[in-house]
């Protein structure tokens, strides 16, 4: 019996659409397997009840498909399926890390990103990996066709979860096909910006990176109070905001003595528009961890 915490993800950080991800410090599932004949699936935790425990609809049970590692998995859900945190890919990046280990099949992480991806594909239609990417390596990540980067850093952030759900599906469904060049080029920018602030740990240069004009537009007329919330968040000292993920959570950046501050800000301005949310202070955080192997 093995047990894995994986931890929940903020991909695409605004100007890194499908690319750029980041581990946060919690909330996280934790998955634990035991070998068996044939996959079975039991989860418990946060929006246990809309999870499906058939394993060909579940990304941990795709995951143990595609590693053939057949296996008793429990899932105790602590990221709430359809928040933009990266439900999903965490039980399937924690099903990866456990099951490689679990039947010794000494794949790397990286390649473990890749299996993981194709729980997500199971569930939104699409393997992209920028959640499962930071959920099993930590730290902030860029995920292209042709491999995976995974840099440290140390800049403080917020994510504000309504109680809404968005699910990544829909999300995907009004992303527009095309985009004018100025903002191609505007995009381009605060990507460089984002990365050259992971690289110097820099919250200004994170925040203003996360600027863009095409995708996070679409989706912030999904989220109610989008726009009230991220006025909040900047008066309160966020250098940043733009939608986690596929939303509904939003993601700030801040210097570390705003943090309070600015995860009060966004929790109350959802309030104001009748929404209970409830705010995550992190850092850049550890990829999946086994907290216990019993053999
Ligand atoms: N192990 C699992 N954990 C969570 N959701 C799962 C799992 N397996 C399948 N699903 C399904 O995936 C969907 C939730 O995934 P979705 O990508 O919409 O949310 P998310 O992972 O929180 O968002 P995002 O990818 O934007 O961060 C739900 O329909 C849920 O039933
Ligand atoms: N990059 C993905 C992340 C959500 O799973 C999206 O924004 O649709």
């Amino acid at each position: 019996m093995l047990t894995v915490r994986a931890p929940a993800t903020s991909a695409n950080l605004g100007s890194g659409f499908d690319v750029f991800g980041v581990a946060l410090d919690r909330p996280a599932d934790v998955v634990t397997v035991e070998r068996a004949d044939e996959t079975t699936i039991e989860v418990t935790g946060a929006g246990a009840q809309y999870i499906p425990e058939n394993p060909a609809k579940n990304t941990a049970g795709v995951v143990a498909r595609e590693l053939d590692a057949p296996a008793h998995i429990r899932i105790d859900k602590g990221v709430r399926p359809s928040s933009g945190l990266g439900s999903s890919a965490a039980s399937a990046a924690a099903a990866a890390v456990a099951l490689n280990a679990l039947y010794d099949r000494g794949n790397t992480n990286e390649e473990l990103v890749r299996v993981a991806a194709e729980g997500e594909a199971a569930v939104s239609g699409e393997a992209h990996a920028d959640n499962v990417a930071p959920s099993i390596l930590g730290g902030f990540t860029v995920v292209r066709d042709d491999g995976v980067l995974s840099i440290n850093a140390d800049v403080p952030l917020v994510a504000c979860l309504p109680e809404i759900a968005v699910s990544t599906r829909d999300a995907r469904g009004v992303v527009p096909r095309s985009a004018e060049m100025d903002d191609i080029v505007h995009t381009v920018g605060s990507a460089a910006t984002l990365t050259a602030g992971m690289q110097r740990d820099d919250p200004m240069l994170v925040g203003r990176g996360m600027d863009e004009r095409v995708v996070t537009p679409a989706r912030a007329a999904l989220i109610d109070g989008y726009d009230a919330v991220c006025e909040a968040a900047s008066e309160a000292g966020a250098t940043g905001v733009t939608v986690s993920g596929a939303g509904p959570a939003l993601i700030a950046a801040c210097y570390p003595e705003r943090q309070r501050a600015v995860a009060s800000a966004m929790v109350e301005a959802f309030e104001d528009d009748g929404i209970d949310a409830r705010a995550y202070r992190s850092t850049v955080g550890r990829g999946a961890e086994i907290i216990e192997n019993e053999g």
